[in-house]
């Protein structure tokens, strides 16, 4: 396993998460979600050594993390935070370029390897066309994806991303999760990542370290989704507090999408409906009567009659 956790006590004064045991191995790519709060960015920090440990140990390939000096330990994680300053007059390459500098002191020329890597780094991002352009001319998109060259360049087996996907639409959100998962499957990586937009993020995870109650419950992700059932649980999302479901007996994008369209219009105790889909019409029953509609708004109709 290349990141382990043991009796891990992360936290300030008092801790904002306790005794941890779990840990990743290489070629895994993890998602880290929590509400506000609960000490993700701290997690993250305690793994790097920016955060002092109040109990336990963090080991990266075997090493507790406190023994390993900051360029040792860039050789075995990068980093890429959603805040990331852009540095000024400076183009993608020179950015992506950066990475190879933890081998190097600053002012030394790349070799020309490093030279070529960094250009194959480019090009496997699709990047070649903004090679020479300032960071600030970069869309946020390309701009997320040159920070991810950044640490692709540093070379490490593992790269940890504070909320990769914030600031970005969902087009290139999923640009960026399908980079990441490549980048676990086809070069090994390790991938930690946290996300707010975790609803998508989850799609391309393997695992999820989901923080609550002080806790890290980790797993592989459709098994912390199944016993994590507030995460799925669409009674989140309830607008009208009175509104129970009706039953619906429908393919699943179909009953979704009048579950959403129900608990949004109405107040009302639907237990007792039952809605069947069978193309092209709603067959809905309620006390022996039984109606057809072919539209929602038709539906909505029926239901504000019935009460
Ligand atoms: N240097 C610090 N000293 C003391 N407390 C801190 C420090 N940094 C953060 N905190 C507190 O620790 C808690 C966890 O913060 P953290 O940034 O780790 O949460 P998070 O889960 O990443 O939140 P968000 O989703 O909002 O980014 C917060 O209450 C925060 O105020």
């Amino acid at each position: 396993m290349f990141l382990q956790l043991k009796n891990t006590t992360i936290g300030y004064k008092t801790p904002l998460l306790k005794e941890v045991n779990t840990s990743l191995a290489l070629g895994e790519i993890c998602l880290l979600i929590g509400n506000n709060g609960v000490g993700k960015t701290t997690l993250i920090k305690t793994i790097l050594n920016q955060t002092d440990l109040l109990k336990g140990e963090v080991l990266l390939n075997g090493i507790k993390t406190e023994m390993l000096s900051s360029k040792e330990m860039a050789e075995q994680v990068a980093v890429v935070f959603s805040k990331s300053q852009i540095p000024a007059n400076y183009t993608l390459r020179d950015l992506i370029s950066f990475g190879k500098y933890i081998h190097y002191p600053y002012y030394f020329e790349l070799k020309e390897s490093d030279q070529q890597e960094v250009e194959e780094i480019i090009e496997s991002l699709n990047l070649s066309q903004y090679r020479d352009f300032q960071l600030s001319q970069l869309s946020d998109g390309n701009l997320q994806k040159a920070f991810i060259g950044r640490a692709l360049a540093q070379n490490s087996p593992m790269i940890i991303l504070d909320e990769p996907t914030t600031h970005l639409d969902e087009e290139n959100k999923i640009i960026i999760l399908k980079l990441l998962r490549n980048l676990a499957k086809t070069q090994n990586k390790l991938i930690l990542f946290s996300s707010h937009d975790w609803r998508l993020a989850k799609e391309f995870a393997d695992k999820i370290w989901l923080i609550s109650n002080e806790k890290l419950h980790a797993g592989i992700t459709e098994e912390i989704l199944l016993n994590h059932n507030e995460l799925l649980n669409p009674n989140i999302f309830h607008f009208n507090e009175g509104f129970v479901a009706p039953q619906i007996f429908a393919p699943e994008l179909h009953t979704e999408m009048l579950y959403s369209f129900l608990q949004k219009n109405f107040k009302t105790d639907l237990s007792a409906v039952k809605f069947t889909f069978t193309e092209p019409f709603w067959e809905i029953s309620n006390n022996h009567i039984q109606y057809k509609c072919d539209s929602f708004e038709e539906i909505a109709e029926f239901l504000r009659n019935l009460h």
